[in-house]
């Protein structure tokens, strides 16, 4: 390696309430919880942070709001050693703020208010993207999608991997949508995810995507539906839906399976990657870990599969440990987990 990958991290910074509960409450329903915390989180500012554990020098742009969460998440991701000089404060706009409900298995429930995140315009993030010498783009969906399109083409001009994890869940590929996507050299989704990606793809004329077989499968091997806002993941497998969700744009797509680990596709073919076995105390983090984890190894030139792999790693190793940013395992941990030594030793 020459150096440390640098990394640029566009996107959110939220305040995160959570609290445990012994199941997720129904619609209309009151659960009683367990403990509460409030830890600083935000896809953006969590990848973030996760790059900066996992060795990467990283600089985060986002909004805050003009209050005290604000300054706490500013000061929380310092002291991580990200580069926050690019996170401003929102004139008029409260800090995002996400509550979070976690199940005893480690399973979560999420409600996010944007706040200052909604703010970010494209021409902060263009400027952004054409600002440093990072070597790769790491943008999530919790910013505008103009704004995120903006860095993307700023960062692909320039020569930068554009990595995008298209969470939360985008509701609809509209035409913005369409473009980012265009724009993206890795994909990374989720179960959720890749299946609303897919049936927009489906729903396109002369998709080429693969038809549906009639049989409500999983994306792997029919062991979870895969359901997101009452969408049906249509994929026979994961590394399926990968590949025909290469059509929309990006030239490597990675989905994230939890505790059955990931399956991608790339120029070189399709591939599975099991999950390292832990056991899960909280599942807040994981996608994050996993995310950064894969950007640096491929920003780094690792091959796709080996480098789903060691963020297979790193999504195990935050899936051990509560919250979201205070669950980001180390360079150090992942590297122990990946040489065979199990998860927790450390
Ligand atoms: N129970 C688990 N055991 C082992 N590895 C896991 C487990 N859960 C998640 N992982 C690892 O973390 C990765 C990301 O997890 P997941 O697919 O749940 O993403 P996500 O839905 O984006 O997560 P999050 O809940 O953090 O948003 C998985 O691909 C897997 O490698």
């Amino acid at each position: 390696m020459s150096g440390p990958v640098r990394l640029l991290v566009v996107g959110s910074l939220n305040m995160d309430l959570t609290v445990t509960v012994p199941r997720l409450p129904e619609c209309g329903e009151t659960v009683l919880g367990g403990d509460a915390a409030r830890t600083p989180g935000g896809k953006g500012a969590n990848q973030a942070v996760a790059a900066r554990r996992l060795g990467a020098e990283v600089r985060m742009v986002g909004l805050v709001g003009d209050d005290v969460f604000g300054d706490q998440l500013r000061e929380a991701i310092a002291a991580e050693g990200v580069d926050v000089a690019g996170v401003e404060t929102a004139a008029d706009a409260a800090t995002g703020l996400a509550m979070i409900m976690v199940r005893s298995d480690g399973e979560n429930a999420i409600a996010v208010a944007p706040g200052a995140n909604a703010a970010l315009g494209p021409d902060t993030a263009r400027d952004a993207a054409g600002g440093g010498a990072e070597k790769a783009l790491l943008l999530q969906l919790e910013i505008p999608v103009d704004a995120c399109e903006a860095a993307a083409a700023e960062a692909r001009r320039r020569g930068m991997l554009v990595v995008l994890n298209a969470a939360p869940s985008p509701r609809a590929v509209d035409a913005r949508m369409a473009r980012l996507l265009r724009l993206v050299d890795l994909l990374i989704v989720n179960e959720g995810e890749a299946a609303a990606l897919y049936q927009a793809l489906r729903r396109s004329p002369g998709s080429g995507a693969p038809g549906h077989d009639g049989v409500h499968d999983g994306l792997h091997d029919g062991v979870h539906a895969g359901v997101q806002d009452g969408v049906q993941a249509p994929g026979r497998d994961g590394a399926a839906v990968a590949e025909a969700l290469r059509s929309l744009g990006p030239d490597r797509v990675v989905v994230t399976l939890g505790a059955d680990g990931a399956a991608g596709a790339g120029p070189d073919g399709t591939f599975r990657v099991a999950a390292f076995p832990v056991t899960a105390v909280d599942a807040v983090g994981a996608g994050d870990a996993f995310c950064a984890a894969l950007a640096i190894a491929v920003a780094d030139g690792t091959s796709l599969p080996a480098a789903a792999r060691r963020a297979c790693a790193a999504g195990a190793l935050a899936v051990t440990r509560r919250g979201a940013q205070g669950s980001l395992p180390r360079a150090a941990d992942v590297d122990a987990l990946l040489a065979g030594e199990p998860a927790g030793r450390r």
